[in-house]
């Protein structure tokens, strides 16, 4: 067939499929007419018309295309496909493709895109790998267990929605008298911590409490069954039992950091300590949220110290919620611990759809990361629990409750929350503010930057890890580098909502009526984004933006609301052995 473009004073045919003996009288018939050709060839024929009558066929392949090609050029016809050698083009797009991959520069930045998005936090892939192989591959080869397998011990703990007790094989009873696992017997939300349990023992292990086995318990009196969690046993005391203590954090001194501490007792020893804490607290943290995990339930009774790897590591997951599948998203209210809750109180927006189904919710997760951040609720705790080891008042319930109201009443403003207690402040609180103080007060910058109202202002536990609190070399003074990385950090942590209001501002003071810019009234307008229903062009193509903006965010959530409820039923839960 043949591709015909017009151009002035004439028009080129590219043929692919064309006889030599055609070419003998290239006459005016040529024009208007279907072409029929016999052999496919790899040839690319050009058919151009100097005047209507007169019809040019000229052979553009091998040496044909540069007689033809001077030929016309010979004669001054500059006809636009020979001038700018479209043909040539053409002829090339004629021949056979290539079957080798060829990389484009739109392919590649297309690919790394694409690449990015499925690796992004919470991890659209790797999400994949685990799910559909890790977790196969671990079932097969990790053991098995049955209720008759344990011989109870020693009650750990008992909550609203579990108790657990100490535990030992019954095969191979341990040497210890309270045996060397924990078993936790847990209600409803037993399924949960199973299948966190499972997640955490395949991304992160050393985050969390070594996880053994989960099972549903079905011969138990209680209803539809119990969960039954096995870990093993960490060891006896919890951030809470330590910090309770008047010691602390001498007591945790010895246990992570050995015997034989070179400085005296004070301060900066006491600072080494817990910056020792903080830095496990939020490596353990990290990695949970790399994951897609957010704990949700973040306090000192939900840390326990590790003996054999002798680090602090994170229990209790039966409030969490794993982004990466949207498990969990919004828990019951009183599954958070109101002393440690950060103020927002639910980690995904109400605008975000309460539980879209598994496939949504992983095609999702990077874009609901990044809209929520959800992972920086658990900062605030951290934050809190930092406070708590700075702070010897805080330590008790009673001091937190205060200190959570004073917070509440300057508006969860730490800075002024300093600025009301530190002038009346007794010899505890002060000794807290000099500890912080240290090291031009790179402790209470890291601070507050994790308690901070707005959940986006808050420091991600990756950046919290890299602050220069985490980096100084013993108790030097700040060297050049850890000063640059510093200044580096509080550029990342500023609030630029008070920047953009500043070049608004500049901008109000350059706009006049005459002169252009916006004057300083369209500008409070235009902060304010509430168009009014009357107004001039600009404001009604606001209003209009703002309303489809709405319009699409209503129906993203309406459409994966719809999706949640068809896949609402506890799919995950199918996973979790049964024994009956
Ligand atoms: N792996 C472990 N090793 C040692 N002790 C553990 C382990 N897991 C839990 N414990 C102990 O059991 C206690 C209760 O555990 P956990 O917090 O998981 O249970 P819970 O029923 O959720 O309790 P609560 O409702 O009080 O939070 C912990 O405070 C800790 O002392």
């Amino acid at each position: 067939m043949a591709a015909v473009a017009a151009a002035a004073g004439g028009f080129s045919i590219g043929v692919t499929n064309l006889q030599l003996h055609h070419l003998k009288q290239p006459t005016s018939p040529f024009l208007g007419k279907k072409l029929r050709f016999k052999h496919k060839s790899p040839y690319l024929w050009t058919v151009s018309v100097q005047n209507p009558r007169n019809v040019l066929v000229s052979a553009l392949g091998g040496d044909l295309i540069h007689v033809v090609h001077n030929l016309f050029v010979g004669v001054g016809v500059g006809l636009p496909c020979t001038v700018m050698e479209c043909g040539d083009i053409i002829y090339r797009s004629t021949l056979p493709k290539s079957n080798g991959l060829t990389l484009t520069i739109p392919g590649a930045i297309l690919a790394l895109g694409t690449l990015s998005y499925l690796w992004a936090t919470p991890g659209v892939a790797p999400g994949f790998f685990d799910m559909f192989i890790l977790a196969f591959v671990e079932r097969i080869f990790r053991p098995t267990f049955r209720k008759d397998d344990f011989v109870l011990g020693k009650k750990l703990g008992e909550g609203a929605f579990g108790v657990v007790y100490r535990v030992s094989l019954a095969k191979n009873p341990s040497d210890k008298k309270e045996g060397d696992l924990v078993l936790k017997k847990a209600t409803e939300y037993g399924a949960v911590e199973i299948w966190m349990n499972e997640r955490v023992r395949r991304a992160c292990a050393n985050s969390c409490a070594d996880f053994m086995y989960g099972f549903l318990e079905k011969s138990s009196k209680k209803g539809d069954g119990e969960y039954w969690l096995i870990w093993k046993f960490e060891g006896e005391a919890t951030l809470a039992d330590l910090m309770q203590s008047k010691e602390f954090p001498y007591n945790v001194e010895r246990m992570i950091l050995g015997e034989g501490q070179q400085l005296p007792k004070g301060l900066e020893r006491e600072n080494r300590i817990i910056q020792t804490i903080m830095r496990q607290l939020l490596f353990a943290l990290d990695s949970l949220h790399s994951t897609g995990i957010v704990h949700r339930d973040i306090k000192p009774q939900n840390i326990i110290f590790s003996e054999g790897s002798r680090t602090f590591k994170i229990i209790d997951l039966g409030a969490a919620a794993d982004l990466r599948v949207g498990i969990n998203y919004i828990p019951k209210e009183f599954l958070l611990d109101p002393r440690y809750a950060a103020p927002e109180q639910y980690i995904m927006s109400t605008q975000t759809p309460s539980a879209p189904s598994a496939p949504v919710a992983t095609a999702l997760s990077p874009v609901l990361w990044q809209m929520n951040l959800p992972d920086r609720f658990d900062i605030y705790s951290a934050g809190l629990i930092f406070l708590q080891m700075a702070f010897p008042a805080m330590r008790t319930d009673s001091g937190l409750i205060q200190f959570n109201r004073q917070l509440k009443r300057c508006d969860y403003d730490l800075v002024a929350w300093r600025k009301t207690v530190e002038p009346r402040a007794s010899s505890d609180l002060r000794k807290g503010f000099e500890l912080l103080n240290l090291d031009e007060g790179i402790g209470w910058e890291l601070l507050t930057s994790m308690v901070r109202y707005k959940a986006r202002q808050r420091t991600s536990a990756k950046a919290a890890l890299a602050h220069p609190y985490f980096n100084r070399e013993g108790l030097l003074a700040l060297s050049l580098v850890q000063k640059l990385r510093l200044q580096f950090f509080r550029a990342t942590q500023q609030d630029y909502t008070e920047a953009a209001n500043w070049v608004i501002q500049l901008m109000a003071k350059s706009g006049t009526e005459q002169d252009g810019g916006f004057t300083e009234a369209q500008l409070l307008e235009l902060k304010e984004m509430e168009p009014k229903k009357k107004g001039n062009a600009e404001r009604n193509a606001l209003a209009s933006i703002l309303k489809l903006q709405r319009k699409i965010l209503r129906t993203l959530n309406e459409s994966m609301d719809e999706l949640s409820r068809q896949g609402k039923s506890l799919w995950w839960s199918r996973w979790i052995p049964r024994e009956e």
